[in-house]
């Protein structure tokens, strides 16, 4: 009863009844045995602002073929759209210090604005849109904010994962998913499963990602290949180097457009090798302020520049 309870009240239509049993599941189980997790208690109170959310942006996730221009925002050009935009996500922290919150719980907040971005870059018929959402440095940062970010990614792979799919988009993760939980290594082989074959946009999240690793993987393969007499040294490109960067496994384009936010203009080993000639664009908000006009904002001065 509580399950199908919560199964209308978080998630309404939008996914179907097995996936929703398991996420309420999940939410029940949290909630019964965290009573005291900072994540759980913080979740309970943006949880129906999340869901509420959620389910008004999704509505509209598919995006429609040959829309007219006068029809786009802010006067955008649907010929001059981005193919990938990649989002270096920063200033989750500072945003929630700045309202007086622990800095950890910026990263959920960051997660609730995914919907309505997603659901504008659908609209536009963009074809790839990354987030850099945990790089291999942030290890690093105090045990209880790499636990509460392993439960937003969580969410963020069951929970939207599901929601995206059920729009038609295709959701990949990509880094050293060695390194993750059982949990977030079946979440994420279960989700690129389910979408493979969608054909909306394609949702790319970077989990224990680094650009510098993925090029290191790259010259191992090209060693070992050289090695077992596969290629000859004389033989390595461009084109067969980049066969094995991530972009090509799990076969999307380079980024044409980068967005940074929080005022820091460096690329933080973010795809380094796929952003050779992407264009840059920072901006001052924290990414939890980031919404849809500024995403606007951020496509007209890339379409101002091609
Ligand atoms: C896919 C998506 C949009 C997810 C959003 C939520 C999420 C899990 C973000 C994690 C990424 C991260 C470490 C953000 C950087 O802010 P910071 O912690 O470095 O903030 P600071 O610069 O203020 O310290």
């Amino acid at each position: 009863m509580a399950v199908k309870l919560l199964n209308v009240i978080f998630f309404g239509k939008l996914i179907n009844k097995k996936s929703r049993d398991d996420c309420c599941n999940t939410l029940l189980v949290s909630a019964v045995y965290n009573m005291y997790d900072p994540y759980v208690l913080e979740m309970n109170q943006m949880d129906m602002i999340n869901s509420e959310k959620t389910s008004a942006m999704s509505a509209d996730l598919n995006g429609k073929d040959n829309i007219p221009d006068e029809n786009l925002p802010g006067g955008l050009k649907q010929k001059l759209v981005p193919k990938h935009i990649a989002m270096i996500v920063d200033g989750n922290r500072r945003w929630a210090v700045q309202k007086g919150l622990s800095g950890m719980f910026g990263h959920n907040a960051g997660r609730m604005i995914l919907m309505p971005l997603l659901r504008l870059c659908s609209k536009l018929e963009i074809k790839v849109v990354s987030f850099f959402v945990f790089s291999t440095e942030n290890w690093r940062r105090p045990t209880e904010e790499v636990n509460f970010l392993m439960k937003v990614v969580e969410d963020l792979l069951r929970i939207d994962g599901e929601v995206l799919n059920s729009h038609g988009c295709r959701v990949s993760v990509m880094g050293d998913k060695s390194k993750l939980s059982e949990t977030l290594q079946k979440l994420s082989t279960e989700i690129e499963e389910k979408s493979r074959t969608n054909s909306g946009t394609h949702i790319i999240f970077a989990i224990n990602y680094s650009g510098k690793h993925d090029i290191i993987k790259a010259c191992k393969n090209l060693a070992n290949q050289v090695k077992d007499g596969v290629i000859l040294p004389n033989q390595i490109n461009e084109n067969i180097f980049a066969q094995q960067l991530y972009t090509n496994y799990i076969d999307f384009p380079c980024p044409d457009l980068v967005i940074r936010t929080s005022g820091e203009i460096r690329i933080s080993n973010f795809m380094l090798w796929q952003m050779a000639y992407s264009k840059l664009y920072f901006t001052k908000k924290y990414f939890p302020d980031f919404g849809e006009d500024d995403l606007i904002e951020a496509l007209r001065a890339f379409q101002r520049t091609q």
